[in-house]
């Protein structure tokens, strides 16, 4: 429940005057749903009762017998419908009463409205908030958040859990507020009837309240499950589409739909028990509702059969509210078990929510808005996950304007020395120094400004080419996209395209080749001008004059910027100011390409077989 309140808090409190309207229309709502079936109670008696004079004689001796507030309230309102109606016929009096009772009704569908008018922008408003929050919190969380975490569980984060708070918990913590005032006024009115008839009915009540609430208890532990297994669902839905054309060529089908049916057997499991006892909720309560009814009935029978202060048209009243008085204790009930099995979801959005941002920065961040010297790495040593060191004791200096080579075999940790730089992780000891200041008191988002970077794999979206390339400076004119496309190599097949620059290229990219979506990538690092470059070349083999266009657009990219590049291709090695060899997650060789020949070592080695992975 915790969770709940810090939602609420959070989210609920902008659209505290929806809420309050809300709530009253609804307790009005209530008001007039037990006035409006109250008002019939004049009807019937008229009918079943006979004339004005002999209801007033009747309830004169019922007032006389129980003594009771509700036979008084009779009997004035009998003498005040007689003097006011005096020498009217019966079936006009009549004719008034229904017209009345026809406007309470109303009245009471109106309220109704209202208050779902309000609560209907209460909830919309804050599903919306939550959702945006949501998302704010996932563009700041750090790159480690998403590598640790299944893709589908976010997801489910962001629909599932989000919707199911706009669904039944906040509706739940409505009738909450709306319920208690329904069973209030009905009670009143159940108690002005008749007040030893009430005690009756509400022997077999807390039954009912304490087996509902039992099982609401069970449903909260089978729901955290169900919601996990569906995240499950969704990875791999998520991982089987990304994947169609390796699951194809390896002939994976089957692997891929027994992890599919593995999941979603168990998420059946899941639901079949959740289910099983979320249904069992309904029919309990309406049998118990039942059993009360038929107590009430019987012993309303003895009450009328003994003359004791109730009469036929004060009984059917009574039965008549007395359904009411069901509805919200069965509403309540399940609003209860709701709450129960929605705390999962605002468990996991809290969680979300509160993920401390683990890259930190000072409150008086430098903001270093130009390099003049370097970056320099002093005595790095990282480590992904405990007790498996990734980089170890790694020195290295990238002077403003050079360019540096990093090579060695896959897996020697060369991905990570740029992870490091780009500080999407901080380091585990020693440090990173730009032009003498520790990389961690910097203003992140300002460093970063000196930045680009262009990844192994093109990272591009559902969009336009020219938002694609805008992302890195989405104030920039069309002369300069189109200036970037151009020393990117990638303006003559973008001006082939259907629509040019304003062609949508499809989830990932997918409507480009291999080649054209890199100097896409290329483009938008050159867009956006960075004095750092970090490049991981692609090492997916593309044809001779794909691949030359791409790395004349490196080429270019790289001119007169301090880069550090991830090759893969001689042609970058040889063209480099210096080489890193990295071997396990050290720096085992460093030079030239001539110096590194010489030495005879490793980089010999890596050259001779071409092989820089
Ligand atoms: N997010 C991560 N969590 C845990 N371990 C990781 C993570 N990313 C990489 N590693 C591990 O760190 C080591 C170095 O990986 P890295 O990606 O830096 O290598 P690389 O030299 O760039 O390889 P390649 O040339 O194949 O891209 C590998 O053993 C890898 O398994």
């Amino acid at each position: 429940m915790n969770s709940l309140k810090k939602i609420l808090k959070q989210f609920a409190y902008p659209y505290k005057k929806e809420f309050i309207l809300g709530i009253l229309f609804n307790v009005l709502y209530s008001l007039f749903s037990i006035v409006s079936v109250f008002s019939i109670m004049p009807i019937l008696e008229m009918l079943l009762g006979g004339n004005n004079q002999i209801l007033i004689e009747e309830t004169k001796k019922e007032m006389q017998v129980s003594n009771g507030m509700m036979a008084e309230l009779k009997y004035k309102f009998y003498v005040f419908l007689d003097h006011s109606l005096e020498g009217t016929n019966p079936k006009t009096v009549l004719a008034y009463l229904c017209i009345t009772v026809i406007i309470l009704f109303l009245l009471r569908n109106i309220f109704r409205y209202l208050a779902q008018y309000f609560i209907v922008l209460l909830r919309s408003g804050i599903s919306k908030d939550l959702r945006v929050g949501m998302y704010d919190k996932i563009l700041t969380l750090p790159v480690a958040y998403f590598t640790n975490r299944k893709k589908g569980d976010i997801m489910i984060r962001l629909s599932g859990d989000v919707g199911e708070v706009e669904g039944n918990i906040l509706t739940s913590i409505l009738e909450l507020w709306r319920t208690p005032f329904s069973i209030l006024f009905t009670l009143i009115a159940l108690i002005a009837i008749s007040p030893s008839l009430t005690l009756i009915a509400f022997i077999v009540l807390p039954f009912m309240a304490w087996i509902i609430s039992s099982i609401g208890k069970s449903l909260k532990k089978d729901a955290k499950k169900g919601l996990a297994e569906s995240g499950n669902v969704l990875s791999v839905i998520d991982e089987t589409l990304n994947g169609a054309k390796i699951i194809k060529i390896f002939n994976a089908e089957e692997t891929m739909k027994s992890r599919f049916m593995n999941s979603v057997l168990n998420l059946r499991r899941l639901s079949i028990n959740m289910m099983k006892k979320y249904e069992l909720a309904s029919p309990s309560s309406e049998f118990l509702g039942s059993v009360a009814m038929i107590f009430i009935t019987w012993y309303g029978g003895v009450l009328i059969l003994d003359g004791e202060g109730l009469n036929l048209p004060s009984f059917l009243v009574y039965i008549a509210l007395f359904f009411q008085l069901l509805e919200p204790a069965k509403t309540l009930s399940t609003s209860i078990t709701n709450l129960h099995k929605g705390t999962a979801s605002t468990d996991r959005l809290v969680e979300t929510l509160e993920t401390s941002i683990q890259i930190y920065e000072p409150e008086n961040a430098i903001n270093l808005s130009e390099i003049k010297e370097g970056i320099q790495l002093k005595n790095i040593n990282f480590q992904y996950v405990d007790g498996h060191p990734i980089l170890q004791d790694i020195n290295l200096f990238l002077a403003k304007g050079k360019t540096i080579a990093v090579v060695g075999q896959s897996g020697s940790g060369k991905t990570t020395l740029a992870n490091l730089i780009a500080r999407f992780y901080d380091v585990d000891s020693g440090a990173i120094y730009v032009d003498g200041h520790d990389l961690r008191d910097l203003n992140l988002k300002v460093y970063r400004k000196l930045l680009g970077m262009v990844t192994q794999e093109s990272i591009l979206f559902n969009d336009t080419i020219a938002n694609n390339i805008k992302l890195s400076n989405p104030n920039a004119t069309m002369d300069e996209v189109i200036e970037a496309a151009k020393v990117a190599n990638a303006l003559e097949f973008i001006e082939q395209m259907p629509d040019g620059f304003d062609t949508t290229i499809g989830e990932g990219g997918g409507k480009l080749s291999g080649g054209q979506k890199q100097r896409i990538a290329i483009a938008r690092a050159i867009l956006k001008n960075p004095p750092i470059m970090i490049l991981d070349e692609a090492t997916s083999a593309l044809d001779t004059q794909s691949e030359r266009l791409v790395q004349d657009a490196l080429d270019n990219l790289m001119s007169n910027r301090t880069s550090l590049v991830i090759a893969h291709r001689l042609s970058t090695i040889v063209k480099a100011d210096m080489i890193i060899v990295m071997d396990k997650g050290k720096i085992m060789e460093q030079g030239s390409h001539g110096e590194l020949l010489e030495k005879n070592g490793i980089y010999k080695k890596l050259i001779d077989m071409q092989n820089f992975s």
